[in-house]
C-alpha cells in the first residue's frame, strides 16, 4: 500500500516509535464486526466481543452477508468495530434511562443510528438524518429492519436544524472526513486523499457544527466523530468548537487495555483508534457538553394547537390497531392512505419535527388502507412491535428465502386466500399473499437481493 508522503510524515509525528506497527498493521486484512438487535435475538453468541459495546462481536472471516436472510430480518448490523465506542461514550456521559431528545446528524447507512436505536429508553425519541436524498431512502430502509418504533428519519441540510432550537439532549455528528482511517478498508480512498481536501473536510464540519449547534439543549452532549487521525478535522475542530460556542470537553474513562489511545490538544481531550492498536479501523470520537441548563420542554403554545400528524380514522384504525401489541401505547396516525404509529408519548415532540424538518420515514408503517381492502407494509413485518398471532405464518427454507428476497416467485405448497407472514428461522421476513394455490410475493422491489447466487449457498447464519 503506497501512502502519501505528506500523511506518512504526519502518521510518523504523532505515532513515533508505534509509526512501523501501524505501518505493518495497514497491510492486514481488516478484522470483520457485527452489531446484534438484542431485540430480535436473544440467544447466547459463542463468538469474541468488542470490549466496548454489549452487542458487538468479532468474525473469523467475512461471509456473504447478503446471502444470509437474518440480516435482511434486521436481527444484525454489519458495523466496523471502533465506531461502537459510540456506546461507551454515551454511558459515561448520560443516563440512557431517561427519555432523551436524541438527533444522529449524518446517519446513513444507519451504523450508528441502528446502535443508538438500541441504546436509547422506549420514551426517547431518535432523529435519524442524511442530507443526501438516495443515502436517506438507505437510511430509512436500515431502521426499518431494525424495527424501532421510536425513530424519525429525516432529510435535510444541518442548516434546517436551526427550526429546532435546544431541542436535542443528545446530538451525534458522524462528519464526513477526508477517511484517512478508511485506507486499508477502502484503499480507492488513498487515491482520493491530499492535504487540500484534508482542510476543505476541517472547513464543512465546522459549518456542520455551528448550523446544529442550536439546536443542542443547554447541558446537552454532542458526541462528534470521525474516521479520519489528522488534528485539523479532530481536536482542532473541537477545540474551535470550545472556543466559538462555549463548550467543555467531556472525560471518558476506558480500560487501558483496549488500546485506545487519548489525545489532547489546546485542552480538548479526543480518543483515538489505531488499526496496530485495537481490533477495528481508524476512528476518533470527543464528547463536548453545552454550557448552561436546560429548561423544561413545553409544546404547546397556549392557542390550540394544529397538529400536522392527524389522527387515523376510527375505521381504518380498528382494522389494523391488533397488528401491534398493545396498540394502545401508541399514537395511529394516518397520510393519505398509509397508517402508521408513533409512540404515544412521543406524539407532541414527534409532530414537532414533522412541522419543521422533511420526515422521509417515521415510527412504525403499518398498513395502506383503502375501503375494507387492508395491505400490511414491510416495515410491520420487521417491527419489534408486531403482534405475530395476528397473522398466518410460514416457515420458509434457506432456498425459498433467498428466492423471496429476490423478489422470484416461491411455491410453498399451502392453499388460502389471506395474508402469510413469511419465516425463516422463526424471524419474520415479510409478507405474502396466498391466492388459491398461488403466492404473490410482496417484498419491496427496491429492497431485494440483486447479487448473482454462487452455485452454492452459504449453509449458516453468521448467528449460529
Ligand atoms: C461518516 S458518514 C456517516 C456514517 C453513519 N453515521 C453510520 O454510522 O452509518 C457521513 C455522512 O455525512 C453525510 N454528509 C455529507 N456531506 C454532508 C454535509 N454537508 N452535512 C451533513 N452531512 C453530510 C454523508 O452523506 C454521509 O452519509
Amino acid at each position: 500500500m503506497k501512502l502519501p508522503i505528506t500523511f506518512e510524515s504526519r502518521m510518523q509525528r504523532l505515532l513515533g516509535e508505534n509509526f512501523q506497527n501501524f505501518q505493518q498493521a495497514l497491510q492486514q486484512t481488516p478484522p470483520v464486526s457485527i452489531r446484534v438487535n438484542r431485540n430480535k435475538f436473544q440467544h447466547n453468541i459463542a463468538l469474541p466481543q468488542v470490549p466496548w459495546t454489549t452487542s458487538g462481536y468479532y468474525l473469523t472471516e467475512r461471509p456473504a452477508f447478503t446471502l444470509d436472510p437474518l440480516l435482511h430480518a434486521g436481527t444484525y448490523y454489519v458495523q466496523e468495530a471502533s465506531s461502537m465506542f459510540l456506546e461507551h461514550a454515551l454511558q459515561q456521559t448520560i443516563d440512557l434511562n431517561q427519555p432523551l431528545q436524541v438527533l444522529d446528524l449524518c446517519g446513513a447507512p444507519g451504523g450508528k443510528s441502528t446502535h443508538l436505536a438500541s441504546l436509547i429508553s422506549p420514551d426517547s425519541l431518535l432523529v435519524s438524518n442524511e442530507v443526501i436524498k438516495s443515502r436517506a431512502t438507505i437510511l430509512a430502509e436500515n431502521i426499518a429492519k431494525w424495527g424501532s418504533v421510536n425513530v424519525l428519519v429525516t432529510n435535510n441540510d444541518p442548516r434546517d436544524f436551526s427550526r429546532l432550537t435546544d431541542f436535542f439532549d443528545v446530538m451525534v455528528v458522524d462528519a464526513p472526513c477526508s477517511g484517512e482511517g478508511m485506507f486499508r478498508k477502502d484503499p480507492q480512498a488513498i487515491g482520493e486523499w491530499s492535504e487540500e481536501n484534508v482542510q476543505l473536510c476541517a472547513r464543512r464540519q465546522q459549518r456542520i457544527l455551528s448550523d446544529v449547534w442550536g439546536a443542542l439543549k443547554p447541558g446537552g452532549v454532542l458526541i462528534y466523530s470521525t474516521c479520519t487521525w489528522n488534528e485539523a478535522e479532530n481536536e482542532e475542530n473541537m477545540a474551535w468548537l470550545a472556543k466559538q460556542e462555549n463548550a467543555q470537553p467531556v472525560t471518558i474513562n476506558y480500560e487501558d487495555c483496549w488500546g485506545i489511545k487519548r489525545s489532547a490538544l489546546h485542552g480538548v481531550e479526543g480518543y483515538r483508534f489505531y488499526p496496530h492498536a485495537v481490533q477495528g479501523e481508524g476512528f476518533f470520537l470527543a464528547v463536548m457538553r453545552k454550557s448552561g441548563e436546560a429548561e423544561e420542554t413545553n409544546y404547546s403554545s397556549g392557542k390550540k394547537k394544529k397538529y400536522k400528524l392527524q389522527e387515523a380514522g376510527k375505521k381504518e384504525k380498528a382494522l389494523v390497531q391488533n397488528w401491534l401489541q398493545n396498540p394502545d401505547d401508541f399514537a395511529w396516525v394516518q397520510h393519505n392512505e398509509t397508517i402508521f404509529t408513533v409512540p404515544e408519548n412521543l406524539f407532541e415532540a414527534a409532530d414537532e419535527v414533522y412541522q419543521k424538518l422533511y420526515v422521509v420515514y417515521g415510527g412504525t408503517q403499518v398498513a395502506e388502507v383503502a375501503g375494507k381492502k387492508v395491505k400490511p407494509l414491510q416495515p410491520l413485518a420487521l417491527s419489534q412491535h408486531l403482534n405475530q398471532e395476528a397473522f398466518q405464518t410460514q416457515e420458509l427454507t434457506l432456498e425459498q428465502a433467498i428466492r423471496y428476497l429476490r423478489k422470484e416467485d416461491i411455491c410453498l405448497g399451502t392453499h388460502g386466500t389471506d395474508w402469510v407472514l413469511l419465516h425463516y428461522r422463526n424471524r419474520p421476513l415479510g409478507w405474502a399473499k396466498q391466492i388459491g394455490n398461488r403466492i404473490n410475493n410482496y417484498y419491496p422491489k427496491e429492497w431485494r437481493i440483486r447479487m448473482d447466487l454462487p452455485a452454492e449457498l452459504p449453509g449458516n447464519s453468521v448467528l449460529q
